[in-house]
This record gives C-alpha cells, sequence and structure tokens, in this order.
C-alpha cells in the first residue's frame, strides 16, 4: 500500500468519560470544586480533539462517550459522538467506537493530551508506515496511541500497564521526540508539564490558579 494512502486514511476514536467520573487523579488540582473539575476535564478532551482535527493525516474523529455535554461541546468541533455500549469499560468502549468509523485505517487516541501538537501526531502517524503501533506515555507504561493495522481491528488492551500489554499484542512501539503525544494529563505534575509544553486555548483558561 502506498504510504501516502496509509497517513490519509486515519479515522481516530477517542474516548471521554462522563465528566463527573472523569479525571480523578485531578481532582485535588481544582480543589475539589466539580464546577472547576469538570470544566477542566472537558477543556483537555476539546483541546486534544481540536489538535487532531487539525492534524492533515486524520480524516475524522469520533468520541466515545456518554455525557450529553461532552456530545454537544464535540459537535460543536463538527464531531460525532457515540454512546457507550452495555459492557462497561475503557476497551469495551474503544471496540464499540471503532466498529463506527469506515477508514482502513484506524486508531485510538487518548482524550488527555491538551498540549498536543498536530505536527508531531502527524510524525507519529507516518512513523507507523502501515504497521499495528502504538505510542507510550512519556512514562513508557501507558499508551496514548494505539493505531490498527490497515484493513485490521483495533485489539485496545488500554489499562494499567498498556504499553507492555500492546507490545506483547505485537504492535510496534513509536518513541519518536513527541514530547506534547506523550504527555498524557493524569495528575498536578501531569499537568505542570503540559502546561511548559504549550496547552490548547480551553485548558490554558481552564487552569488551576497554582499553574500560572
Ligand atoms: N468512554 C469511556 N472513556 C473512558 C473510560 N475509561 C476511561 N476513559 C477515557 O480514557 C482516557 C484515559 O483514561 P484515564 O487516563 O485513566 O482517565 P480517567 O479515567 O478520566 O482518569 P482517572 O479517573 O484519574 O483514572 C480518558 O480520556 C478517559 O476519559 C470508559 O469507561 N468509557
Ligand atoms: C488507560 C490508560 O491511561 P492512563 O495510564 O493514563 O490511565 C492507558 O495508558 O492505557
Amino acid at each position: 500500500m502506498d504510504y501516502d494512502e496509509v497517513r490519509d486514511e486515519v479515522e481516530l476514536v477517542v474516548p471521554v468519560k462522563t465528566l463527573d467520573r472523569a479525571k480523578t487523579r485531578l481532582t485535588s488540582a481544582t480543589g475539589g470544586d466539580p464546577v472547576s473539575h469538570a470544566a477542566l476535564a472537558l477543556a483537555l478532551a476539546l483541546d486534544t480533539v481540536s489538535a487532531a482535527l487539525a492534524t492533515p493525516g486524520v480524516r475524522r474523529v469520533v468520541t466515545i462517550t456518554s455525557d450529553p455535554a461532552v456530545a454537544s461541546e464535540m459537535a460543536a468541533l463538527g464531531v460525532e459522538s457515540v454512546p457507550e455500549p452495555a459492557e462497561p469499560g475503557l476497551n469495551a468502549a474503544l471496540r464499540h467506537g471503532a466498529r463506527t468509523l469506515r477508514s482502513s485505517r484506524i486508531g485510538a487516541l487518548q482524550a488527555d493530551l491538551p498540549a498536543l501538537k498536530p505536527d508531531e501526531l502527524q510524525a507519529a502517524l507516518e512513523a507507523a508506515a502501515g504497521r499495528r503501533a502504538f505510542v507510550p506515555d512519556r512514562q513508557g507504561t501507558g499508551t496514548t496511541l494505539l493505531l490498527a493495522a490497515p484493513g485490521g481491528e483495533l485489539h485496545p488492551r488500554f489499562g494499567i500497564g498498556s504499553a507492555g500489554h500492546h507490545r506483547l499484542s505485537g504492535a510496534v512501539a513509536l518513541l519518536g521526540p513527541w514530547p506534547s503525544l506523550r504527555c498524557d494529563v493524569d495528575t498536578e505534575e501531569d499537568l505542570r508539564l503540559a502546561n511548559a509544553l504549550g496547552l490548547g486555548p480551553r485548558t490554558a483558561n481552564a487552569l488551576p490558579a497554582w499553574t500560572t
């Protein structure tokens, strides 16, 4: 298959929990205020998806969420949202969302990459070069991006130690110089690092006072 053809075909599914359940490890960052917390969790997802939409090799993004507020904000970006399936859990949600994708080249992108730069995502898509591949988070244990082989299924194994699980399942680890793609935000420390990389505008607006 032609390299450009592979690059041009990617459709991504992005999972977003309901905002009242999302990003619990960041709860302290917003001082326990649920409204600020939901705003921050939403901002992380919107900046991530906006960067993905600005990536030339990304044809389409679909979010998988049962949160109407998330679906409504994503619709404003032109992004369709699919409700979660009856089967609980992140991997079930991703498998369900992936079934709605039409391209022969599909992937899953985590929704907590608020510093994501389109050129770094593009570089990762190209580095995959038609292989089933994944990008580990900056610690090397989690996964921020999983790409199926052309025509193949996602076979997601997200969760604790997902980088190892994706490697064991035959996916190629992509370890390029893409700090914004590898900086998922789970904790206050991650948020500080993402801030140093340059946050997307929504997350910058939703930042807790201590980061400024
Ligand atoms: N739709 C959906 N998305 C999920 C589910 N579990 C996790 N996610 C999303 O997957 C991404 C990675 O999950 P985590 O980094 O663990 O985020 P999180 O679960 O919100 O954060 P913690 O509560 O701190 O574990 C985030 O964008 C979550 O919103 C799920 O069951 N359904
Ligand atoms: C679910 C994952 O995210 P995190 O490790 O950030 O919770 C993962 O990396 O598989």
